[in-house]
């Protein structure tokens, strides 16, 4: 379980290890043969107090690490040190406890359907209807289970009933009855009994929708397959989007109201979002350190920044605090709008309003959802207002039928500032409207997209000022969630042919916006990826170059570089720039920012990082000037560029070098660095094993929008390797990793790290560009 697999200190085995610099007294638990027992440094006292460190020391705690007691103290030294009390539970006022009493708030709320009922706006089939009184909602169903797993679980339980319906994903079902003799005998049958892996059933009364208790017509035609109403998008559902617009789950329950879903940090001020934010990021990345500890080689002296990590409260390096972001309402220049029926059944462009697992499908509108720019909110509005009267329905997610699914809207910022408040001046819009086209006639949807069109641009015009809008894309997308791939295809482009003129479909203008970073201009394309909040972005790139440590001489790998953001605005204070990345729009992109902005020391290879990042770092490398190689060096200090065009390799297969001028170019580099701004989900093992075994590669950068996978990935890159007894002890280990944790699955994959040098953690820092939500970026410098 995330958070708990650090210390799993309830089953794992204390013994003295004598560190293999002959340091007796660094003592440590160690990991056992089989793997999941594993251990943490820890000085034991003779006699052993029974509550030995089950408790946080408040001297230490209050004296910012200071306790006269020193290892001696029979409290815990940090929360690395705590140990779980002989009844199993944890001092209350650890990080463990707070965790596990919010998980159990959480369960419960699962159990109860999220504790007010389930929100269901859409109806399952067509003709379906629920009486009130006579149908009821299953609540903590298996997720796996389809409408027929449950009709024969009713069936095997002797329940007679009318209908019943269940949705893949969902953990609540619905079953109408005949009569009321039909509902005693369910509720007595199935209330409160365990059903699948040890889960509770629940059974819940059905109630009216608001639109249907106050008896008005629905414009959908449908009745709602339950009382309960629940509704959350599967980017929420996931915890976030593609962006980090996340939501989580049990807020969103709670709130009921899209603020609250998408923005749970709104209720507190700036500076304590700030403060919460550092706080959550500091517990985090002491995983590191407990896991590298756990994780480092018997026989092999654990490296000096764990050692030190106690100085400094249990952290992998010294955390230097958060960066706010410099805009800190309305800053998203993307946000996505799912389509869908609002509680009260009308249809809606806006936000879900919880988890789609629980059976939430309600949207509601961006109402003072802070992070929320005000010309999204009135293109929202804008489409809104066309649905009411569209003859296409939306997008009903219980049975992924429908045809208008979604809105996204993408902001550009000009080069200038407003002059009165200096606020960017957004000049460029990019509305992107997902359908689904399957089951509608070609021309129907030409017709409605063009009814379409209309309504954005005469909505556009009304507003003083006018709205900018540069180009709409009708993106169809057939799959259940509305994440589309990047290839999904652009069914209709609409753009402007010159400044002023009117939207048409010019089919030799392609659809784009431009944004401004760091002095340099960026062309967008639809599918591309671009940091929502762009002005904190300038100042995460700004840093990462600061701590890259780059000159003339630097070599920079600019690893999943999206349109080349990072590489391009850093490319003046290098020699050169090699950027990875697999959205071949994005590498297409990346392309033109650097002839717009005439750099011509920047290349770009488009494939999956894990596919060329092996062969790219050979080829480039073996070229580096070495220290020795120095005297022979026909270099002057100064970096003349060839003039070489940057060049873009397809799906991964690379080049050789294009010509012997850039081979004379590498030969002057003297140091390697690498950026790396990965997806969510982290590195791949791959580029992971390909960084750490590059010796030559001395400086790593790592910038995340998710500290858990950075601390997976950090494990990986920072774990002295294994001896070649360790590795093959280690062969057949490879079990039971459906369950485990990144950092748990990080560790096991450190043992068969190939003989190289871990890099050490520096130091790390929070930029906030998501406030009012959970999330925020991490820097963190490693070096070797
Ligand atoms: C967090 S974004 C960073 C983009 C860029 N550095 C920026 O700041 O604009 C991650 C990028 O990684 C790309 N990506 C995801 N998986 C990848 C992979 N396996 N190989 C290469 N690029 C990948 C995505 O397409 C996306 O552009």
């Amino acid at each position: 379980m995330e958070g708990f697999d650090s210390a799993g200190e309830t089953d794992s085995i204390v013994s003295l290890v004598v560190s293999g610099d002959g340091n007796s007294s660094e003592k440590r638990k160690r990991e056992t043969e089989t793997d999941t027992e594993t251990l943490m440094d820890v000085v034991v006292p003779a006699p052993r107090h029974p509550l030995w460190k089950t408790s946080l020391c408040s001297y230490f705690r209050g004296s910012g690490g200071l306790c006269s007691h020193g290892d001696s103290c029979r409290f815990a030294h940090g929360e690395e040190e705590l140990r779980p009390r002989p009844d199993n539970t944890w001092d209350p006022a650890s990080e463990r406890a707070k965790k596990m009493a919010k998980m159990e708030v959480e369960e419960k709320e699962e159990t109860d359907g999220g504790g007010g009922g389930i929100m269901m706006t859409e109806k399952f089939e067509e003709g379906e209807s629920l009486v009130a009184g006579l149908s009821k909602c299953l609540v903590n169903l298996p997720m796996k289970w389809t409408s027929d797993h449950l009709r024969n679980f009713l069936k095997e339980k002797g329940v007679l009933f009318k209908s019943a319906k269940k949705k893949k994903g969902m953990v609540v079902g619905f079953v109408s009855f005949e009569n009321v003799e039909q509902v005693a005998t369910a509720v007595e049958e199935l209330d409160g009994k365990s059903v699948g892996n040890n889960r509770t059933l629940k059974l819940s009364d059905v109630l009216p929708r608001s639109f249907e208790r106050n008896n008005k017509v629905v414009s959908e035609g449908s009745l709602p397959c339950s009382d309960l109403v629940t509704k959350a998008e599967d980017s929420i559902n996931d915890g976030a989007d593609s962006d980090g617009n996340v939501a989580s789950s049990s807020s969103a329950l709670m709130g009921r109201s899209a603020r609250a879903a998408v923005t749970p940090l709104a209720h507190m001020s700036y500076p304590d979002q700030l403060e919460h934010k550092k706080n959550s990021l500091a517990q985090t990345l002491k995983k590191l350190t407990r896991n590298a500890r756990k994780a480092c080689p018997r026989g092999i002296s654990l490296p000096e920044w764990i050692q030190k990590s106690r100085e400094i409260g249990g952290l992998p390096c010294e955390l230097e605090g958060i960066i706010g972001s410099p805009s800190v309402y309305g800053y998203r220049n993307k946000c996505e709008f799912s389509v869908g029926l609002s509680l009260e059944g009308k249809r809606t462009v806006g936000f879900l309003l919880g988890n789609f697992r629980e059976g939430v499908t309600a949207v509601e509108e961006p109402v003072d959802c802070p992070n929320v720019s005000q010309i999204a909110c009135k293109y929202a509005a804008v489409f809104q207002k066309f649905l009411q009267d569209s003859s296409f329905p939306v997008w009903n997610r219980l049975n992924n039928t429908g045809f208008w699914r979604q809105l996204t809207v993408r902001e550009g910022r000009s080069a200038h500032c407003n002059v009165e408040n200096s606020e960017p001046i957004i000049s460029e819009a990019m509305l992107i409207v997902q359908v689904c086209s399957i089951g509608f006639e070609d021309q129907k949807i030409k017709d409605e997209i063009n009814f379409l069109e209309n309504a954005f641009s005469i909505g556009s015009t009304e507003e003083a000022p006018h709205l900018p809008l540069t180009v709409l894309v009708i993106q169809d997308h057939t799959g259940i969630s509305n994440a589309a791939p990047a290839d999904a295809p652009l069914k209709y482009v609409f753009t402007r042919r010159g400044e002023g003129s009117e939207l048409g479909i010019n089919d030799d203008v392609e659809p784009r916006i431009h944004d401004h970073i760091s002095g340099l201009k960026f062309s967008i394309s639809p599918s591309a990826f671009f940091q929502v909040n762009t002005s904190a972005a300038e100042k995460l790139y700004s840093l990462a170059g600061d701590w890259a440590d780059l000159g003339p001489k630097t070599l920079l790998f600019d690893i999943c570089c999206g349109t080349g953001t990072i590489g391009l605005t850093l490319a003046h204070r290098v020699g050169m720039v090699v950027g990875i990345e697999m959205n071949a729009s994005a590498v297409s992109d990346a392309q033109k920012n650097a002839e717009i902005n005439g750099i011509k020391n920047c290349k770009f290879v488009c494939g999956k990082a894990e596919d060329v990042i092996g062969a790219l770092m050979k080829q480039y490398l073996c070229l580096l000037l070495k220290p020795d190689d120095a005297s022979s060096s026909t270099h002057n200090g100064s970096m003349e560029h060839s003039g070489d065009e940057n060049v873009i390799q397809q799906n991964g297969s690379h080049q050789s070098m294009e010509s012997r001028s850039e081979l004379l170019l590498l030969q002057q580099f003297e140091n390697v660095v690498a950026v790396v701004d990965p997806p969510r989900v982290g590195l791949h093992p791959t580029v992971i094993k390909v960084l750490r075994t590059q010796s030559d590669l001395k400086r790593l950068i790592y910038i995340s929008c998710n500290p858990e996978s950075l601390v997976a990935n950090a494990i990986e890159l920072c774990t002295p390797s294994p001896g070649e007894t360790e590795k093959s002890n280690n062969k057949n280990n490879n079990r039971g990793w459906k369950n485990t944790t990144s950092a748990s699955l990080a560790r096991h994959r450190a043992k068969s790290m190939p003989d190289s040098e871990p890099f050490i953690p520096v130091k790390a820092v929070a930029v906030d560009l998501f406030p009012h939500t959970p999330h925020c970026e991490t820097v963190m410098l490693l070096e070797r």
